[in-house]
């Protein structure tokens, strides 16, 4: 059964020095350009960012949550209200996660079968459950543009076994969400490759997959805590598994080093929680590195966060200011630091795709850690 493709991948060349791709990827909602890095905005919203300042920053596609939206204000109000970009007011891409990871990174006492997962909710201890089907009604409702299958996000670490039979569900739960997916409608609903960090259960997970037509597909089951340098082996022989002409996503990564690894390795498509999280406590990246702003030495900086940067933040406002507002839990405070970082990345990302047109990702990658250094996460 041939899914219809509301969401294509334009290839435009290939970086000779690296292998790394340039690409756009087309939806109902728009088109942006790859590498890409995607906002997450679990619960609806880029936490304190509106979407015209997620606009003004150049973001053109951003994350929702089906776990989240599920449990509240569930997914039914959502549809009511005109779907998820009606809702939010966001009229550039969306993509929904299918809640496999959430469920297990979130909920309490859950119980794993062939026919889904049983979980009690984070919020207020209900008895629910999701599963390939619920995961498909939810996200039908919200309206995504890319909506993610269910599947399960092993634990890392986890036996072999564990793993190999987690990965063949996930390819059983793949197969019943394409099934249950609404025909017609212009969401695009993309596979998660599986498989933990063993050669051959990707292989597998891969071949079972791409073996099922989806328009795109994502490489789950990383950033899970495993040393940095497995996450690119794995990369290293899953990505060509997957086919040259459609969108490649991974999910979970989002420090600076790791989407530049990530893009030589082949990939398009990038989130993570880890700008905006860390904005919240005041840690912003900047081009000299991380910058911790309740340290005293910014007390009386009037400069900006990074002299390098010129986004809102930094064009109007000093160190010293941003301290006073995070220490006074002023939430201006943490709109500033969550608008440079998010700005960060997204330029960042820019520089990336400039240096594959250049043919010199390599360069720019030895350039980046020698001039910024190497980003802990
Ligand atoms: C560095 O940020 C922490 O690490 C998590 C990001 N790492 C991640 N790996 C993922 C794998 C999957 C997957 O296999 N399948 C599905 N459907 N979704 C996924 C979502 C994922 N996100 C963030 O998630 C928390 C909030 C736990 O901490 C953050
Ligand atoms: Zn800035």
């Amino acid at each position: 059964m041939t899914t219809v493709a509301a969401v294509t991948y334009e290839h435009i060349k290939t970086c000779q020095q690296s292998g790394a791709r340039l690409g756009r990827v087309h939806t109902p909602h728009g088109s942006f350009d790859t590498p890409a890095f995607m906002p997450v905005g679990t619960q609806a919203t880029v936490k304190t960012m509106s979407p015209e300042e997620l606009k003004e920053m150049n973001a053109g596609i951003i994350l929702s949550n089906t776990y989240h939206l599920f449990l509240r204000p569930g997914h039914e109000l959502i549809r009511r209200a005109g779907g998820l970009h009606k809702f939010m007011n966001w009229d550039r891409a969306i993509l929904t996660d299918s809640g496999g990871f959430q469920v297990f990174s979130l909920s309490e006492n859950r119980k794993i079968s062939e026919e889904g997962v049983e979980f009690r909710s984070h919020l207020n201890g209900d008895k629910l459950f999701l599963s390939p089907e619920k995961a498909m009604e939810i996200q039908n409702a919200l309206g995504s543009d890319i909506m993610m299958a269910f599947d399960e996000c092993p634990p890392y670490p986890a036996s072999y076994d564990y793993v190999k039979q987690s990965t063949e569900r996930t390819s059983r739960w793949a197969e019943r969400c394409l099934a249950a997916h609404a025909r017609g409608r212009d969401q695009a609903l993309f596979a998660i490759v599986q498989g933990g960090m063993h050669e051959d259960l990707r292989k597998q997970s891969a071949a079972d997959l791409t073996s099922m037509d989806f328009p795109g597909y994502a490489i789950g089951g990383l950033s899970v805590g495993e040393p940095k340098h497995m996450m690119y082996e794995v990369l290293e022989y899953t990505t060509p598994l997957l086919p040259t002409n459609k969108p490649r996503y991974l999910m979970g990564v989002g420090s600076p080093d790791a989407l530049i690894e990530g893009a030589i390795r082949g990939i398009d498509m990038f989130d993570c929680v880890l700008p905006t999280r860390i904005a919240r406590n005041g840690t912003c990246m900047t081009s000299q590195g991380r910058l911790v702003i309740r340290n005293l030495k910014h007390a009386d900086d009037f400069g900006p966060l990074d002299p390098e940067c010129s986004c809102y933040t930094c064009r109007n406002y000093s160190r010293a200011y941003i301290r006073h507002l995070i220490k006074a839990e002023e939430t201006f405070g943490i709109r500033l630091t969550t608008y440079h970082n998010l700005h960060f990345l997204l330029e960042l990302m820019k520089q990336v795709r400039q240096a594959i047109m250049d043919d010199r990702l390599l360069d720019f990658r030895d350039e980046f850690f020698a001039r910024y250094g190497l980003f802990d996460n």
